[in-house]
């Protein structure tokens, strides 16, 4: 696995402030990992500091074996970035735009109205960018990040003012570099459209990293109840307690739906209670933890006094 991004005990002071307070953690190649927490959280300040727009104030930070906030930072020019607020010259077109950052980054200009066209802009090409809609210019944004073939992006809330087509669109584009072996950081408050998308979550609280790892491992760790919900016929709804037997909580939600809250060492047990010859349930959906659940599991576990 090839190291793409290293942070190790980075902290980051702005006068009183401590946005970044011991951070560590590694990205790999082919990664698409998730950067969540609340406003303030410090994965901005995270990605700033990956770009070396400013420097740590402790601990040390290396991007494609480089120290970005060295002098001569070469690695630059394969690290893609999309802000959170893109702001272009309104009095530019969108090939003008792309041909300027293309010129930037030493790039073809071929290449920067191929990428107009992979985000869906060649309609829009020769409009001034002042007239673009929020998601034109936010795939404008896109299209300069992904110019020079990079192998780190840095996505700040990159899905922010996309319709769900375009959400869609963006993600694939997302795994097709994924695919080619880029790394790719986003940042998001979305959490649902990303559950499926990242392959890691590292989430941030004040300035501080809560909690790192894939779903299943954040799962693993949290132990929060699978929600198991049984379709009852009309048979079984009188004595659920009776066949269902001693699973931990459930409730009637619905005329025939009993939801149980299965602890992860009960989860097999209420499968086999609710699927064993005889049992009266008609259909059963099972519902892990999301990552909303997560998110708030982990938020709280850290701000219990310590
Ligand atoms: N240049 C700066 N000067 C002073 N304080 C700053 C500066 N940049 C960030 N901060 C502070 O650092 C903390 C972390 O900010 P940061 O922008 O990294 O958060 P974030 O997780 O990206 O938040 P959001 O989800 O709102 O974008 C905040 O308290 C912020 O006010």
């Amino acid at each position: 696995m090839t190291r793409t991004v290293e942070i190790d005990g980075v902290v980051k002071r702005f006068g009183k402030v401590e946005a970044v307070r011991d951070v560590s953690f590694a990205l790999d190649a082919g990664e698409t990992v998730a950067l969540v927490g609340h406003n303030g959280a410090g994965k901005t300040t995270l990605m700033k500091l990956m770009l070396g727009l400013i420097r740590p104030s402790a601990g040390r930070i290396a991007v494609l074996g480089e120290d970005p906030a060295a002098g001569e930072f070469s690695a630059r020019r394969r690290v893609g970035y999309l802000p959170e607020n893109v702001s272009f010259n309104g009095a530019l077109t969108g090939r003008e735009t792309l041909a300027f950052y293309a010129r930037l980054k030493r790039e073809p200009q071929k290449r920067a109205i191929a990428l107009l066209e992979r985000v869906g802009l060649t309609h829009a090409a020769d409009r001034r960018v002042g007239t673009y809609s929020k998601g034109m210019r936010q795939r404008l944004g896109l299209a300069q990040a992904l110019l020079g073939e990079p192998q780190l992006l840095l996505l700040d809330e990159p899905t922010t003012g996309l319709d769900p087509a375009l959400r869609q669109g963006f993600y694939e584009i997302v795994e097709e570099l994924r695919g080619r072996g880029a790394t790719v950081l986003l940042s998001s408050h979305a959490l649902t459209e990303l559950e499926e998308r990242a392959g890691r979550v590292v989430i941030m609280n004040q300035g501080i990293k809560v909690a790192d790892g894939t779903l299943d491992e954040l799962r693993r760790i949290a132990r929060l109840p699978t929600r198991i919900r049984l379709k009852v016929a009309e048979a079984g709804l009188a004595d659920v307690a009776g066949w269902l037997g001693p699973v931990g909580g459930w409730r009637r939600i619905d005329g025939h739906v009993v939801e149980v809250q299965a602890a992860p060492e009960q989860k097999i047990e209420v499968l086999r209670r609710a699927t064993g010859a005889g049992a009266p349930v008609e259909d059963l959906d099972v519902m892990p933890p999301t990552l909303d659940e997560l998110y708030a599991h982990f938020l709280l576990s850290q701000e219990t006094p310590r």
